[in-house]
């Protein structure tokens, strides 16, 4: 839980960067996870999004800055699966191993009281499946198990990279009201997505990352609130209008013929001032519409030459990500996921997580 009274954020990064080779994946990031909200971490595929988290979780080494997590770094953090969770790669599981032993050794391994490995499958539905070898589970499946594995310590700070990735829109439910549902006990939740649409649905803030580097660090409302309106015009004295335009100080643009005549664009003003200049210059009109960019259009400008494309460096990657997983030693068959759910996916509905206890902060 958050310090009352203090200015602790459960996750703090401070000038974090990270250099492969020649190349810098993160740039002196630096931003505060708060708890309480849901906190999309966005950016574009190769953005350096899954490094920052691992680098928050210890498990690559920043090249220069800190992460901390309730003031500590994750080396330092005394009984670390009680304070942070994360689900990295839901897909990190012994294949042969039932859910409910995956959670066990994982108890073990942590010193975690046995009882909850079936608090956790509980919460997140899995109970019926506990028995199955989770190898065979589908994605959804796997995620949810993950989420235990995650929520094993009952900690206060949770981390999941790209959670809804290949998930069916059930299954997008379900996580988004998870996530929310963990956020509202006052635990710290930071998701990252590539999606802007799917984070304004499921997050509250926002910490926005291209190319590594800091893009925005706002609230959903007012980053989506800055996308640009275009105001598209057609009037029969298209050439006078444009001139008044001109003269109230906005600039317009023709635009080609689409086959309903010449028009003109202009951005950032309002259908209101377009209409009320042309009728004080008594100018008829026959069109005036107004377009408010989508949300990924926000997000595409926002992050537009950021976008890295995957070369060698992602198979470097890969390879990497086949190393000690978070929360324990190495296991077997790691990236073996294959086959058909055993009992499909459990379908019931979404599920409180227990009652976060807090306490650990
Ligand atoms: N161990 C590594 N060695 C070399 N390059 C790496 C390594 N890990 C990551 N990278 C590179 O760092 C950049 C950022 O990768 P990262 O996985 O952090 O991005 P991301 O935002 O999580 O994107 P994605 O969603 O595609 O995984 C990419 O160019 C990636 O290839």
């Amino acid at each position: 839980m958050a310090r009352s009274g203090t200015l602790t954020f459960m996750i703090s990064v401070q000038g974090l960067t990270k250099v492969y080779g020649k190349n810098q994946v993160v740039s002196n990031l630096t931003f505060d996870v708060k708890p309480g909200v849901v906190t999309g971490f966005l950016g574009p595929n190769g953005a350096g999004k899954s490094t920052t988290m691992r680098m928050i979780l210890g498990l690559d080494r920043p090249t220069s800055g800190v992460a901390t997590i309730n003031g500590a770094t994750y080396q330092k953090l005394k009984n670390p699966l009680t304070q942070v969770g994360a689900l990295l790669d839901a897909k990190w599981v012994h294949p042969n191993r039932s859910a409910r032993g995956h959670l066990r050794w994982m108890a073990a391994a942590n010193g975690i009281p046995a009882h909850r490995v079936d608090q956790v499958l509980s919460d997140v539905g899995l109970t019926e499946v506990a028995g199955k070898k989770a190898g065979g589970f589908s994605l959804g499946m796997s995620q949810r198990l993950g989420i235990a594995g995650a929520l094993l310590g009952d900690p206060g700070v949770l981390l999941f990279d790209e959670p809804v990735n290949g998930l069916d829109p059930e299954g997008i439910v379900w996580i988004r009201q998870f996530m929310r549902a963990l956020a509202d006990q006052g635990r710290t939740v930071l998701v990252s997505s590539h999606l802007l649409t799917e984070m304004s649905l499921t997050a509250e803030h926002l910490i926005v990352i291209g190319r590594g580097q800091l893009i925005a660090n706002s609230s959903v409302k007012d980053f989506t609130s800055s996308a640009q309106v275009t105001v598209r015009v057609r009037s029969p004295r298209l050439g006078e209008l444009q001139s008044a335009l001109a003269s109230a100080g906005l600039r317009s643009v023709p635009l080609p013929d689409d086959g309903t005549g010449p028009a003109l664009s202009l951005e950032n003003v309002t259908t209101d001032q377009v209409g009320d200049i042309a009728a004080a210059n008594g100018i008829g009109l026959h069109e005036l519409s107004g377009k408010t960019a989508s949300l990924e259009e926000v997000f595409m400008t926002m992050t537009a030459g950021a976008v890295e494309y995957h070369g060698d460096a992602s198979m470097a990657y890969s390879a990497q990500q086949q190393q000690a997983p978070y929360g324990g030693p190495p296991q077997q068959g790691q990236g073996q996921y294959g086959g058909p759910p055993p009992g499909g996916s459990p379908n019931q509905a979404p599920q409180q997580p227990k009652q976060f206890g807090g306490g650990q902060a």
